[in-house]
């Protein structure tokens, strides 16, 4: 079958003569509101207070010279949330190994409370807590960096942590999976392993969650190796401090032996890998020997397409019993895997190809035997016997401290700093920051590269800083060709002529399902570029006025990859029995 799907066109150069004033009103409505109000408090607020909280640092009256204010010293960055400082925030850290019951607990606390918000690091995890507490009768927004489904009579509301808003007041919050965010320990090989989720670049969202939610009871639920540093961190915040400590619900078995052969798959296996080619062709192996077929879940699949693969795989009533995915599934998703098969202990990151850390081991392994499902006893093992020792400590090991959160100067401090340097553009602002940051010992300044790359692009247009920033902060996967070409075509126009089109930029086309995985991460891509339109929709919605044509877009995208994972046996199989070899593939 063959659908019509919009292509993005060849990107012009850039040479743009006119500057355009930026709509305010529109602009600040989402990702700036809550540093705009902050700012406007800023000055009012570090006058009136900076001194109580002993926090000379940023003791400043916003009438006197900026150059003379040292915008780098990012000492005291709890003194940025006013609203929350006004507080003594009851904190309650639920720590534990996987499936122990953290999150399910934390919300309880948020349906019994009178207003509340979740933050989550994924969009899947904002979806079915937003879905789970409308089932129990507690009206529930959705608010992600592409969804805004507001509900009647909400007074809850289930967010991504990028959008938690820090300028409102609740009686509860959550902020999950909160190692998966305050990073940092020493190692460079610890810090590696960020990457698996995003840590290095989003870390600042959750200090900033976890600094800025003015809320009476605020749940912090992750692993036990955030203790010391949240304990570390609040105590200059003056709020009381809980810890709970939880025990696995069901038992988790590492296996002595490895599965040898494809016939030893069985139903609720979940096989792991890390390359999209590895988990077609072992796909293709399974499904090959007759007695399985194979749900698929990895990084770059559409969150939707992720999701419906997932619930296909739980649905005891089908026919696809195995699954075989990448380490998307660390977090996020509920899965009915009875055992995790790892195929490799070693994963290529982006630079180079290494171990997994203990803590992706013990994230991933734990994703087997979910309490009170079809397989409560999890059990574990790999492909390669050679692999099993290094499985076996790992899951004894604790995972190593998290020493440093993530940080990164708020649109404020950006904007003050270009007020007194207004020559630089937005790449040199955060270049001079990343360089010249005055940290505390609990703080990273975070990852910037990938804003850096999109900065660069951005500053060759004549865009205000608030313009410029919106893009920079904007999900666009920059070192995807096809997305990079996207955001530079959105910023072109909108710099050109404020409206920007979707047809202006992505051409008609006939597309039929993919037959390659060339043409499926075409599509993914592809994909990614409509949700970043969706996300400048939302926060320009007169200069990006399509948001609906790329909704129904990103549908079709959808159904066409779906209809790959069903269809395709184009990949050659990969022989379970095959030698261990060091993958050195990107994903
Ligand atoms: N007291 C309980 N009664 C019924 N079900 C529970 C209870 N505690 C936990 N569960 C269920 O057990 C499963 C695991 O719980 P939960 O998701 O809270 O674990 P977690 O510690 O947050 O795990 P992870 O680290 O993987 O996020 C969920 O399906 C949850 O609904
Ligand atoms: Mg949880």
């Amino acid at each position: 079958m063959a659908y019509s799907l919009l292509r993005i066109r060849k990107v012009s150069p850039f040479g743009i003569s006119r500057v355009l004033q930026a709509d305010k009103a529109s602009l600040w409505r989402f990702h700036l509101e809550p540093e705009c109000a902050q700012f406007l408090r800023f000055g009012v607020f570090t006058r009136n207070y900076g001194k109580i909280l002993g926090s000379s640092n940023y003791d400043f009256t916003g009438s006197g010279p900026t150059s003379s204010f040292d915008f780098t010293d990012l000492t005291c960055p709890h003194t940025w949330y006013p609203i929350a400082r006004r507080k003594k925030r009851k904190v309650i850290l639920h720590v534990g190994p996987t499936n122990s019951g953290k999150t399910y607990n934390a919300l309880k606390q948020l349906e019994r409370s009178s207003s509340g918000v979740y933050c989550g690091p994924l969009r899947l995890l904002a979806w079915e807590v937003a879905k789970r507490l409308n089932k129990a009768n507690v009206p529930c927004d959705l608010i992600t960096g592409q969804e805004k489904d507001l509900v009647e009579g909400a007074n809850h509301k289930s967010v991504t942590v990028e959008m938690a808003d820090v300028t409102s007041v609740y009686d509860c919050a959550i902020i999950d999976e909160i190692q998966a965010s305050l990073a940092f320990t020493l190692a460079e090989e610890e810090i590696r392993q960020l990457t698996m989720v995003g840590c290095k670049q989003r870390g600042f969202s959750f200090t900033r969650a976890l600094l800025g939610i003015a809320a009476n009871e605020l749940h912090l639920c992750g692993d036990p190796a955030v203790v010391p540093l949240v304990e570390d961190i609040l105590k200059v915040t003056g709020d009381d401090v809980e810890v709970l400590t939880y025990e696995r619900l069901s038992p988790l078995v590492p296996l002595k032996v490895p599965v040898r052969s494809v016939s030893d798959i069985k139903t609720g296996d979940c096989l792991v890998t890390f390359s999209r080619k590895d988990i077609y062709r072992h796909k293709n192996t399974i499904e090959k020997a007759g007695k399985h077929l194979c749900s698929v879940v990895y990084g770059s699949l559409p969150p939707e397409t992720r999701t419906a693969q997932a619930t296909r795989f739980n649905d005891a009533t089908n026919d696809f019993d195995v699954l075989v995915a990448s380490d998307a599934i660390g977090m996020g998703l509920n899965l009915n895997i009875s055992r995790i098969i790892f195929s490799t202990l070693e994963k290529f990151d982006g630079t180079e190809t290494r171990d997994l850390t203990v803590s992706e081991i013990k994230q991933i392994a734990g994703r087997a035997g979910r309490f009170r499902s079809q397989f409560p006893v999890g059990e574990v093992t790999c492909l390669h016997k050679e692999d099993l020792p290094l499985l076996h400590s790992s899951l004894k090991s604790p995972s190593p401290i998290i020493e440093r959160a993530g940080l990164f100067p708020t649109y404020d401090l950006l904007s003050r700093y270009s007020q007194a340097h207004p020559k630089l553009g937005l790449y040199k602002i955060l270049e001079h920051f990343v360089e010249n940051a005055k940290l505390s010992s609990n703080y990273f300044i975070s990852n910037v590269e990938d804003m850096m790359k999109a900065a660069a692009l951005v500053d060759e247009l004549p865009l205000k800083l608030q313009d410029k920033y919106l893009f920079v902060v904007s999900p666009v996967d920059i070192n995807d060709e096809i997305s990079g070409r996207g955001f530079a075509q959105f910023a072109q126009n909108y710099s050109k002529t404020r409206v920007v089109k979707l047809r202006e930029i992505l051409s008609d086309d006939t597309v039929k399902v993919p037959r390659t995985p060339t043409e499926l991460k075409e599509l993914e891509s592809i994909h990614k570029v409509l949700d970043l339109y969706v996300w400048l929709s939302l926060r320009l919605e007169d200069s990006f006025p399509d948001r609906e044509v790329a909704a129904s877009q990103k549908s079709i995208c959808n159904v066409l990859i779906e209809q790959f994972l069903e269809a395709n046996r184009l990949i050659s199989p990969i022989p379970f029995s095959s030698k261990k070899l060091r993958s050195r593939r990107k994903f």
